[in-house]
């Protein structure tokens, strides 16, 4: 399991954005984080990323304890799918993905960078789409592909901004459904961020709901029975508890 506590993190000395949300990743499950608008949720995945420096707290993982002090870019426990790709439109799908890989060390009894690339357009069956250009291709591939530049990085954990909200309804339930399976067949950790409480209700066997500014978890719902449809009762209440900030 990972273990994170993130006690503290304002911006440029502000107000404080997120206080004391203490979570636990399971492996080969998706954790959901939801709550309204502004209060926090992107800001707790950019500090798990280390693109917000300052916060205080710590990660556990692997009886190894990482404090928030010292974490930066270069960590390799968490990767980021964005709520929409931004893929560079100059480079063609694999390039795109390659790019992602730029500053990783290959060994010699490594694959190459290129095959490492295919083999994760293999994962989101893209392969035969790895010649084409971003705007060849349509907005669930190119979600695709920025789940391949995720996975690509082999890290630990996944956090998932939102990832499925701008697709449609179909390519969502696809996408989404492939993902829950990633994440179990490679026992990866994963954190889903969303306004969707059914989304969450079906992917997640845990989900914090967030309250407030500074953030805190008002309430954790374990939804063990992540697939049965009988969870309209939950949902009812997650969606009371949300509000609005
Ligand atoms: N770069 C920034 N500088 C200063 N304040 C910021 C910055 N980014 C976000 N904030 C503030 O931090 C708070 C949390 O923003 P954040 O984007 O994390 O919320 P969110 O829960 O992800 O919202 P949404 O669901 O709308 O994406 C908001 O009050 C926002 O205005």
């Amino acid at each position: 399991m990972i273990k994170i506590s993130v006690e503290n993190y304002s911006y440029q000395n502000k107000e404080p954005v997120i206080k004391n949300i203490n979570i636990t990743l399971k492996e080969g499950k998706i954790t959901s984080l939801i709550g309204a608008s502004g209060c926090g949720k992107s800001t707790f995945l950019r500090v798990l990323m280390g693109m917000e420096t300052g916060a205080t707290g710590q990660i556990e993982f692997k009886n190894q304890d990482f404090s928030f002090q010292k974490w930066n870019i270069k960590q390799k426990l968490f990767s980021m799918v964005p709520q929409v790709p931004h893929l560079l439109p100059w480079k063609n799908i694999l390039n795109n993905i390659i790019i992602a890989i730029s500053n990783e060390k290959v060994t010699k009894e490594q694959k190459s960078k290129e095959e490492i690339a295919i083999n994760a357009l293999k994962v989101v069956q893209l392969e035969n789409h790895k010649n084409k250009f971003p705007d060849e291709i349509s907005l669930g591939m190119a979600q695709r592909v920025s789940f391949a530049r995720a996975l690509v990085l082999d890290t630990q954990a996944i956090l998932l901004d939102e990832p499925f909200a701008s697709l449609d309804a179909h390519t969502r339930y696809i996408l989404q459904e492939w993902l829950a399976n990633k994440i179990l067949e490679t026992n990866k950790y994963a954190i889903l961020v969303t306004h969707d409480v059914r989304e969450a209700l079906f992917l997640s066997e845990e989900i914090h709901v967030l309250k407030g500014i500074p953030s805190e978890i008002n309430k954790t719902f374990y939804n063990e029975n992540r697939n049965e449809k009988s969870n309209i009762k939950t949902e009812k209440e997650i969606i009371s508890l949300i509000g609005i900030n």
